[in-house]
C-alpha cells in the first residue's frame, strides 16, 4: 500500500488534472503534454543533483519533493500509480539475494 501522503497526493493530482489550467498547476502542466511533464522530471532531477554536489541537504529534500511530485504527475498521465513502482521494487528485492539473506535463520 502506498504511503498515505503519496496516496493523498495521487488523489489530488487525479482531481486537479480535470481542473482549469488557469487555476491549477497540475492541469496546466498536464495540458502541455507528456514530453513537457517528462522534461520537468529531468529538470527537478538535475536540481537535486546540484544540491547534492553542493552538500545542501535542505535543497536535496526540497528538490526530491519536486521530483517525486512531478513523477506522480507523469505516472497519472500514463495511467500508472506509485503502487506500480513499489511493486517493481518489491519484485526486485527477491532478485538481489538480500531479502533471502535477511530472512535466513542464523546457524
Ligand atoms: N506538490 C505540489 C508541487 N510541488 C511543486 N509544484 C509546482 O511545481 C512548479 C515547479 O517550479 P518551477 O520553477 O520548476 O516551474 P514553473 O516555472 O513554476 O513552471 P514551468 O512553466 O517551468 O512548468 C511550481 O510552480 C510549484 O508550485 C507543485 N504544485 C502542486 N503540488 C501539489 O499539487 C496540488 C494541486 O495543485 P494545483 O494543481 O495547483 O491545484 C497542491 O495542493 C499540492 O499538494
Amino acid at each position: 500500500m502506498a504511503d498515505p501522503i503519496i496516496a493523498r497526493l495521487e488523489a489530488v493530482i487525479a482531481e486537479r488534472r480535470k481542473a482549469s489550467p488557469d487555476s491549477s498547476y497540475v492541469a496546466k502542466l498536464s495540458a502541455r503534454g507528456r514530453p513537457r511533464i517528462a522534461q520537468k522530471i529531468g529538470e527537478e532531477a538535475v536540481e537535486a543533483v546540484i544540491a547534492a554536489i553542493q552538500g545542501d541537504g535542505k535543497g536535496v529534500v526540497s528538490e526530491s519533493a519536486d521530483l517525486i511530485f512531478h513523477l506522480l504527475v507523469l505516472l497519472a498521465d500514463m495511467g500508472l500509480t506509485w503502487a506500480d513502482v513499489l511493486a517493481e521494487l518489491d519484485a526486485r528485492e527477491g532478485t538481489s539475494g538480500i531479502a533471502e539473506k535477511l530472512s535466513r535463520p542464523k546457524e
